[in-house]
């Protein structure tokens, strides 16, 4: 009984109500996007997601709950990554929400924004149409989709420091090497691509016309006010801590004593440095602000905006005959329900919202990709577009913990003290208070040049282009472009590399799997921001209930390995640095027999996780550059059929990936409603 305007799949953030347009999957993005083209009544919004809708559910709702839903299958996809040859061939938890929210309900609720240059790559990369692409064109879309509550005057980080940040004089002397940027003007010759251009996106200007000194531009987006950046009426409600751990202030002015300042405004399109952050959690009700509390439950009574839980895609349809120019037009989608396989028509558009892994499998199992991946599994080209599933990017990271001394109040307290546990759940369902109130907060982001020394740098930098030259005759036209943004962004102090997540508590780690008794632990976490590893998503059968295979080639390149192990010892700096070092008994994992530069990459290798940001796997880039969208998150080759999800990221960001979501959801909403108003 299915005939919508928009058909959405996958819930995560936007989904079209009446399945007349029909969106993949009930997610992220796609509950949002889903959200807002409903509110034309005259619309209908048919959303098919595969999860369930969970409302009221405890596991998804109490803030300090996070992380509980991973591994279970009511939840979560359960991905593994494929053999990670260059982490000990171990395969790797890759979690993705499958539940009416998607991700949005099983993450980890962090809210942060990147540094606002990140998205001017973004925007160079698709020419002279991505002009909405930048910090500026997505500002409004971040402000819409929130409500933001300040942090209480209290829980301001103390003696916000001025900006000290090590620049120009370190970069000088270390300049881009120029066989690197002369081999990528030759590759990116063929395209409408300027390496001056791209590298002046990433803020370095003059590299080439100088000859010899990278000097980097001046921040230009400089701490706004925060009522200036922030949503007050939007649908995801976002919040801060009023909990905080007692181990939390030693730590921060540890960080601060080796160099790094606090940040009071990080949302603000400079992110560097030590903060507070957001959380996605309602203030007011202390609760998970997710895809379906945000933009489906609100809209659930109405009449063109229907989402069909529990039934999931298995191919798009597309109209036998190309258009005049050239184009396929999407007419529905196929899904099974209970059994039994429906397709659902939509008159307007279909939108893929499944999610980084899911979105570039149907579109292969569509006939949309390689065609010779298609071929070898039987199936016949529609469009040919060897991007999907292509340009995996994660954020990779490497936990570490220490024991501390007796008598501090972490999150240990609540498995190690079981009166205190009840006390907590009681204080929480009667006053919604206290510490099952609280989330990961404490983040810092922040350049190489912050903790590595000049040498160092420099050395990394050598074998990372050593090894980029060396490999450069595979190199996707997007990768050419995206590594001399990289490598720009690499003299950009304003351009953070590596986050340290704070976590007051036990995490496991590949020789401390479960906490030992009576015992307290902190973790950090460093995680590489910008990977140079490139990895891909490839279905491997053509039954859609086998999930595909998801290979992100970590620590393929020496630059991420080499980051991960100088963060690692600067982890260890700061818990040997006061006043945090006065709280510490010992260090737990990787314990003080691993030293040398060689053990410490061993550790990196066993315990790389990820931080379950995989993006990019159905880029945003013109189609000469690999591209599988255009500017309007069009897929190529087609008339009416949209991904709106992280899959369209052409680049990755230093921040956690839903608010960056769903403001594209918000955006696509408006791009979609222009269209067809
Ligand atoms: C464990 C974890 C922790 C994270 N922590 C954070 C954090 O703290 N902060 C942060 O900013 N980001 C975090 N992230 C990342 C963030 O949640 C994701 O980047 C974001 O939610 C992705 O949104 P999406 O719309 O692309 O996909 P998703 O939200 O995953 O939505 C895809 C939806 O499509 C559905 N679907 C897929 N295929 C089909 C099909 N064939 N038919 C029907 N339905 C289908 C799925 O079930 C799912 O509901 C975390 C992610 C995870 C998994």
């Amino acid at each position: 009984a299915t005939n919508f305007d928009f058909v959405v799949v996958g819930a995560y953030t936007t989904a079209p109500k009446d399945f007349a347009d029909a969106l993949q999957g009930g997610g992220t993005a796609g509950l949002a996007v889903a959200a807002r083209l409903a509110e034309k009544s005259t619309w209908s919004i048919g959303v098919i997601e595969v999860g369930q809708y969970r409302p009221n559910d405890p596991l998804i709702d109490v803030p300090k709950n996070f992380g509980s839903t991973l591994g279970n299958a009511n939840y979560d996809w359960v991905y593994l990554t494929t053999p990670q040859a260059n982490a000990n061939n171990r395969v790797i938890p890759q979690n993705r929400g499958r539940v009416l929210g998607g991700s949005s309900a099983i993450n980890f609720e962090i809210f942060n924004r990147p540094a606002a240059i990140e998205y001017s790559a973004w925007s160079v990369l698709n020419l002279g149409f991505g002009q909405g692409w930048t910090w500026n064109g997505l500002l409004p879309y971040f402000k819409k989709a929130e409500t933001y509550t300040p942090p209480l005057p209290e829980d301001q980080f103390p003696d916000p420091t001025p900006t000290r940040r090590r620049r120009d004089e370190e970069v000088a002397g270390t300049d881009i090497p120029t066989d690197f940027l002369a081999s990528a003007i030759d590759a990116l010759n063929a395209t409408a691509l300027d390496v001056n251009a791209l590298l002046a996106a990433a803020g370095v200007a003059d590299t080439l016309n100088a000859g010899n000194s990278t000097a980097v531009t001046k921040r230009s987006f400089l701490n706004a006010r925060d009522d200036a950046v922030h949503g007050s009426s939007g649908p995801v409600k976002a919040s801060h801590n009023t909990w905080y751990s007692d181990v939390a202030s030693p730590y921060i002015h540890a960080v601060q004593n080796l160099g790094i300042s606090i940040n009071n405004s990080p949302d603000s399109g400079d992110n560097v440095g030590i903060y507070n952050s957001p959380r996605a959690v309602d203030s007011t009700s202390q609760t998970r602000s997710y895809a379906a509390s945000a933009y489906y439950a609100p809209n659930a009574s109405k009449s063109n905006f229907i989402v069909l839980t529990g039934a999931q895609a298995t191919k798009i349809q597309f109209s036998s005959t190309k258009n005049r120019d050239g184009t396929y037009t999407a007419t529905g989608v196929s899904y099974t329900y209970g059994g039994t396989v429906y397709t659902v028509k939509a008159a307007k558009e279909i939108i893929l919202s499944g999610g980084v892994f899911n979105t570039p499998q149907l579109l292969e199992l569509s006939g949309v990709g390689d065609s010779g991946l298609l071929s070898s599994f039987g199936i016949q080209t529609l469009i040919n577009l060897p991007g999907v599933g292509e340009n995996l990017v994660d954020h990779a990271m490497t936990p570490c913990s220490f024991i501390i001394k007796d008598g501090y109040h972490t999150w240990d307290e609540l498995r190690l003290n079981s009166t205190f546990a009840a006390a907590a759940a009681a204080q929480y369902a009667s006053s919604k208070t206290g510490i099952l109130t609280s989330t990961i907060s404490v983040l810092s982001f922040v350049p190489l040049q912050s903790f590595l020394s000049t040498s160092k740098f420099i050395n990394i930098l050598a074998s990372l282009t050593g090894e980029l030259l060396s490999g450069a005759s595979s190199f996707s036209l997007l990768q050419w472009a995206q590594y001399v943004l990289q490598l720009g962004w690499l003299y950009n102090t304003d351009v953070p590399q590596v986050e340290f997540v704070f976590v007051p508590g036990f995490q496991p780690t590949p020789n401390s799997l479960t906490p030992a008794a009576n015992t307290s632990y902190i973790t950090i976490t460093p995680v590489l921001q910008h990977a140079f590893s490139r990895g891909s998503v490839h279905i491997t059968t053509t039954d859609p209930l086998v999930k595909p295979a998801v290979n992100p080639n970590y620590l393929a390149s020496s630059f991420d390995r080499s980051v991960l192990v100088e963060s690692v010892k600067f982890v260890r700096k700061i818990a040997s640095t006061a006043p945090f070092s006065n709280l510490i008994k010992t260090f737990n994992d990787p314990p003080t027999s691993v030293t040398s530069d060689d053990d410490i990459a061993n550790y990196v290798r066993n315990s790389l996780q990820s931080l379950k940001h995989p993006v990019g796997t159905a880029a945003m880039a013109p189609r000469q550059l690999n591209g599988v969208v255009d500017t309007s998150l069009l897929v190529y080759g087609t008339k009416n059929l949209r991904v709106v999800d992280a899959s369209v990221f052409p680049m990755h960001v230093s921040a956690h990936s839903q608010s960056t979501t769903y403001a594209i959801a918000e955006k696509a909403a408006d791009v979609i409603k222009s269209i067809w108003n």
